[in-house]
């Protein structure tokens, strides 16, 4: 059985891997992956899933044999707790007090600075680059830059240092030279609320070291729809010629926040869904910088993952994994957790599941009438009808269920896709299973075993691949059988059939995210 509140080992030392099957000999390079490992320091512990300390760990892939090692992300927040030796940080579902055998003065010392709080820098959510460095990342304004190779913790970067964002998104867009795109919000900064989309450019000399994220700078600004409240967004969308953002009812509340600490809250405790709200589609030009004049909206819904966005004809199409709510998070509390997985639970508590939704925005509404489905693409079933008002307002299509971090071949970001790789899950918390959906027919393919848990399926294209699935996908996976191994399981990705697997000697965590790094990049 896995144990998701127990604290998971580093084994910094890389181990050689038993392989079955034979690895493609294209196929060199490291899959860094990460998600919280420790959950406990002391007599404290997080409450949940997402606050564990993060953890790293890596499959190398080197003339057909892998190599796995892992490392705890070695920021201030790990290095404050450890040596305090309880969690002394607050995160977002746990809120960390003083030593209650403390003196009164220390503690009205930690009560200011709460009031005007300094972030976590435990960044377990998932591994970026901008220019040719490597970060990890979570939401705050902190992100930690890292040794792919070795996973040694480096430097602390301080977004706020560039630009005003508290919080910025942990995934970020490329473009074909390798400028990143990004997200974050800024909080009543100058008297504002306001989203930034922002680029780091890649920067082009080798020789050049001066840290990319200087040269940082502001794309474009969409103010939040209210000031004190601004709305959670955890990914966007981009086109070659616009941004997608969808601006959801689940949101912040400012003012609950900066008495949280006070009140003996969580964070997340001032974050809510209101069903009540429409979810506002925001499309922005890349080149005016501005918002196009059409207004899209469609109805409450929680939008964690951005599939693609393309245009196509007119419209912009974008694929999102969409919820009904946000019990996704509620489901990740890690006594919620230890309930669910224990099969006489008596947990029965709903959980809204997964969908993969396809959205479409008209480009124009010229002309139109009310009560017009401005959508003229005969693939799909997704609409976008005129109101009075003007506004359109947009139906999905649901492309597939059970179904969430879902990953594409990246060279075909932001153009029509056809493939989409994902985790199926089932059981809630869990993933059974690795799902390739062919959007065009709405056929999957699977794969799946009994025991198995695999991880978000990474696509690598093969070198100078014609087809969009010419390839393999990549997923960490956890097996739940005590004593037995988990490995690094390789598919072929256009049967998704096994071609090879590589089983480690090290207990497997359940992670979030990962970035495959090919050799010599
Ligand atoms: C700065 C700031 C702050 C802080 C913040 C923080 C602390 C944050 C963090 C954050 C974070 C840290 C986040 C994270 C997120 C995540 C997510 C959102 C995820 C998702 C996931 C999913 C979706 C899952 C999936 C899965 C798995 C993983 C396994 C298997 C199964 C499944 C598939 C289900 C505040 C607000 C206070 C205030 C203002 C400013
Ligand atoms: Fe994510």
């Amino acid at each position: 059985m896995y144990i998701y509140n127990q604290n998971k080992e580093e084994n910094p030392e890389p181990v050689e891997a038993d392989i079955t099957g034979t690895l493609p000999d294209w196929l060199q390079g490291t899959l860094v992956r990460i998600g919280p490992g420790i959950f406990s320091v002391g007599e404290t512990s997080y409450n949940h899933w997402f606050d564990g300390m993060a953890l790293m760990h890596s499959f190398t892939i080197k003339d057909g044999g892998v190599s796995h090692r892992s490392r705890y992300l070695r920021g201030d927040t790990y290095k404050a707790n450890m040596e305090a030796k309880r969690i002394v940080v607050s995160e977002m579902g746990t809120m960390a007090y003083p030593d209650p055998r403390k003196n009164i003065f220390s503690k009205f010392i930690t009560f200011l600075n709460h009031a005007v709080p300094d972030f976590t820098d435990n960044c377990g959510a998932n591994i970026i680059q901008y220019g040719k460095d490597f970060y990890a990342t979570s939401e705050t304004n902190y992100i930690r830059k890292i040794n792919p190779e070795t996973l040694e913790t480096l430097d602390k970067v301080d977004y706020l240092k560039y630009l005003p964002l508290n919080v910025v998104s942990s995934h970020p867009h490329y473009d074909k030279e390798g400028n990143a795109y990004n997200m974050g919000t800024s909080i009543a900064d100058k008297a504002k609320t306001k989203y930034t989309i922002f680029k780091v450019p890649a920067g082009t000399n080798a020789e050049d070291t001066t840290p990319v994220l200087k040269n940082m700078e502001a794309v474009c600004s969409i103010p939040c729809r209210s000031l004190l409240s601004p709305s959670y967004y955890h990914s966007f969308g981009m086109t070659d010629n616009y941004f997608v953002f969808i601006e959801q009812p689940y949101k912040l509340d400012i003012l609950k926040m900066a008495t949280a600490y006070m009140r003996g809250v969580n964070w997340s405790s001032c974050l809510k869904f209101h069903p009540e709200e429409n979810t506002l589609i925001h499309l922005i030009d890349r080149k005016t910088k501005k918002e196009v004049l059409t207004k899209y909206y469609t109805g409450a819904t929680v939008v964690y993952h951005h599939v693609n966005a393309f245009e196509d004809d007119g419209h912009v199409v974008f694929d999102v994994i969409a919820y009904d709510d946000n019990s996704l998070y509620d489901m990740f509390y890690l006594d919620e957790l230890k309930q669910r997985i224990d099969p006489g639970s008596s947990s029965n508590k709903h959980y809204s599941s997964p969908k993969c939704k396809r959205f479409v925005l008209p480009l124009t509404d010229k002309e139109s009438e009310v009560g017009e489905d401005l959508v003229k693409l005969k693939y799909t079933t997704a609409s976008a009808v005129k109101e009075k008002d003007g506004k359109l307002l947009c139906q999905p299509e649901v492309l597939c269920g059970g179904v969430e971090l879902p990953r594409i071949n990246y060279d075909y970001n932001g153009k029509k896709h056809r493939f989409v790789y994902l985790t199926g899950v089932e059981m809630s918390a869990v993933a059974t299973k690795i799902v390739k959906l062919d959007v065009e027919t709405k056929k999957v393919q699977e794969w799946t075993a009994e025991n198995f848990w695999p991880s978000e399926a990474v696509f690598i294209a093969r070198p100078n691949a014609v087809e969009e699935d010419d390839g393999v996908v990549l997923t960490s996976v956890i097996n739940t059988v005590e004593g037995e191994q988990g490995f690094l399981l390789v598919l072929d990705a256009k049967t998704l059939k096994e071609i090879a697997r590589a089983r480690v000697q090290a207990q497997l965590a359940m992670d979030m995210h990962g970035r495959f790094i090919p050799q010599g990049s």
